[in-house]
């Protein structure tokens, strides 16, 4: 488990991470999501001790990284997947992290056989390609069979298989009992991945929730019902205002109404003797989720008009 408490850290003038609270759950994993310069790789670097916060604590499984007797074996990390030394070889590599932490050696071949390496566990990392990089990334944050798991844009350069493998891992790892917290642009695999989500903007926290009701609570979440009965629909409609749910008539036939479910609407229409032709739910994706709950936190924004100002600043709404 990871609990965050009024985390806040501070470059200069900008306000990186905002007084953030929160906790993240072991057995699920938890997607990290926030625009660019959130605060994402801030607050991960703050969990492992890498960033010191200006107020506030960040502390895995109850004690600040700092205190950790062997930090490897309590959690394990994937920030930089450059971090290698080009001249290492991914094994001498991951023995001097065992070495560090009172981990067996055996247990680096162990891992080195887990993320697919062991073929080219003598060679130089600095041939390595992003996709290899990777893996050996994950191979260290595995090294100390951790209870707690962070990684930063994880899928970012593998291939497919890679892609697929990475979301069978945290699925794993989490179905193990772990602590699993991710963060990641890429909203398709999020959605594939994750069971939980925070989303923060400008440091600030906008959304801690189970990955269903974000994209519930998107606008574009709808139930849509059809009615060849005019009069009888209109009835429906009324009876639904009431319930002070946002409805829009489409022609005379059909509503569109959000914040509610196919289950409230078709019941409704039963209790009213309302003939329906449809009744059907439109769910938003979850990239259209995000980027309502995100639109007015961008810190950088691009166009694609015909002169573009891309990278202009734009203030919070
Ligand atoms: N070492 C630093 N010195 C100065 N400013 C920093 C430093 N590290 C981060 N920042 C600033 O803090 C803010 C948060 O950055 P951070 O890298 O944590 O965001 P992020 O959500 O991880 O972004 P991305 O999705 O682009 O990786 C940004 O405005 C960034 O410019």
């Amino acid at each position: 488990m990871i609990t965050l408490t009024e985390l806040t850290k501070r470059f200069g003038t900008t306000t990186a991470v905002d007084n953030l609270s929160l906790t993240i759950a072991a057995g699920r994993v938890t997607g990290f999501l926030g625009p660019n310069g959130a605060g994402k790789s801030t607050t991960m670097r703050m969990i492992l001790g890498l960033d010191r916060p200006d107020a506030g604590t960040a502390l895995v499984d109850g004690r600040p990284y700092a205190t950790l007797r062997h930090p490897l074996r309590a959690v394990g990390a994937l920030l930089d997947a450059r971090a290698v030394h080009p001249g290492r070889t991914p094994r001498a590599h991951l023995l001097a992290m065992a070495r560090s932490n009172g981990i067996p050696s055996r247990r680096v071949d162990e891992v080195l056989a887990t993320v697919g390496l062991t073929e080219v566990a003598g060679k130089r990392a600095g041939a390595f390609s992003l996709g290899m990089g990777q893996r050996l990334g994950i191979a260290g944050a595995l090294l100390g069979d951790p209870g707690v798991l962070m990684f930063d844009e994880p899928v970012n350069g593998l291939d497919p298989d890679g892609v697929r493998w990475i979301r069978e891992l945290m699925r794993s790892l989490a179905a193990e009992g772990r602590t699993v917290f991710v963060s990641s642009h890429l909203m398709s695999e999020v959605q594939l991945t994750a069971d939980q989500l925070v989303v923060i903007g400008r440091g600030r926290l906008i959304a801690d929730a189970p990955i269903g009701e974000v994209i519930a609570g998107s606008s574009l979440t709808a139930v849509r019902v059809r009615s060849p009965e005019p009069a009888a629909l209109l009835r429906l409609r009324n009876r639904l205002a009431d319930r002070q749910l946002a409805i829009e008539p489409v022609g005379d036939d059909e509503l569109v109404i959000t914040g509610t479910t196919v289950v409230e609407v078709g019941d409704l229409a039963h209790e009213l003797g309302v003939r329906l032709h449809e009744l059907s739910a439109r769910e938003a994706s979850l990239e259209q989720a995000y980027l309502e709950l995100t639109g007015g936190s961008l810190e950088f924004v691009g166009t694609t008009a015909a002169h573009p100002t891309a990278h202009a600043r734009i203030e919070a709404r």
